[in-house]
């Protein structure tokens, strides 16, 4: 098993796999004004798993797609590793999507005519690289869905479609691994593999994971859960326990006013990825 475009886990640890600085997005004009994100300055270090959490409507995934190159700021900056996407033409955005970054979004966005397997290894094969079998069956096999691979999409369930699209995000091994929801339509089996599979992402790979969640069980894979409230961030944890990640959110649902804004909660003891679901 080779690992295609990140260097060892010990050394991404010291780099930047993503960045926002003082990021802001307003939707409309006059009347209709919606400030999305008021000021965002986040670090995203590489090897690491991040969840963002937050209230509807607090910029999760208005984030997520201005981080990922899907979404164009009003103002600030966004980078991936050492390179600032503001000005970055649309050929320049489409090759780092392809060659660095993977999504896994709710929308799968499956080819309706090409099988399962095809499917996985479709940006693969767009961008002429070999498939690495060996990974590509782990990933497969992982995820459960080894024997759906000469299937369309239409004759799989909504969970197996889910976790066709997570492995054609993970099939490439890109240097960062984007979420929306990745867990939102899947029972908590299913759930339980794709956050498995994105864990060994980063322990086995060394790749950099961000998802959004709204699920406290989800979060506590992560090395690190951002809180957002009304487009700035409130919160953090570090390796928190589902029910950690839980009496935040209750407390966020309550109105931001109760988290104070800049001051990270003191580390909790690591999460297993057994955490008991809460709430
Ligand atoms: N295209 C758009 N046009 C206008 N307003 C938008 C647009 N997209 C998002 N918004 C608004 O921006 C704010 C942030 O939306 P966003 O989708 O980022 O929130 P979220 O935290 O991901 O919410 P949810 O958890 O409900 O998915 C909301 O008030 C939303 O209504």
């Amino acid at each position: 098993m080779t690992t295609a475009h990140t260097d060892s886990p010990a050394l991404q640890t010291r780099k930047i796999a993503a960045g926002a600085e003082d990021l802001t997005k307003v939707y409309g004009s006059g009347d209709t004004t919606v400030e999305a994100l008021r000021g965002i300055t986040i670090d995203f270090p590489a090897g690491q798993f991040t969840a963002i959490m937050g209230p509807s409507g607090s910029g999760k995934s208005t984030l997520m797609h201005c981080l990922a190159g899907l979404d164009v700021a009003t103002s600030g900056r966004v980078r991936i590793g050492d390179v600032e996407l503001t000005g970055l033409s649309d050929k320049a955005m489409t090759m780092l999507r392809r060659d660095r970054i993977g999504f896994v979004f709710q929308s799968f966005n499956l080819v309706p005519t090409l099988s399962a397997a095809e499917n996985i290894t479709l940006p693969v094969d767009i961008a002429g690289r070999d498939i690495d079998k060996e990974w590509f069956d782990a990933v497969v096999g992982r995820l459960g869905i080894a024997d759906r691979l000469d299937h369309l999409p239409s004759e799989l369930s909504g969970g197996q479609q889910q976790r066709v699209a997570c492995a054609r995000a993970l099939v490439d091994k890109p240097e960062i691994i984007f979420g929306d929801e990745p867990t939102g339509n899947l029972d908590s089996r299913s759930s339980g593999e794709v956050l498995d599979i994105l864990r060994a992402a980063t322990d086995e790979f060394g790749q950099t994971v961000v998802i959004v969640t709204h699920d406290p069980r989800a979060a506590s894979y992560a090395d690190r859960v951002v809180f957002l409230a009304d487009g700035k961030i409130v919160r953090e944890l570090t390796s928190p326990s589902a029910d950690d990640v839980f009496e935040v959110m209750k407390n966020l649902d309550n109105g931001p006013a109760t988290a104070e804004a800049g001051s990270p909660e003191p580390a909790t003891p690591a999460a297993d990825g057994e955490s008991e679901q809460v709430g």
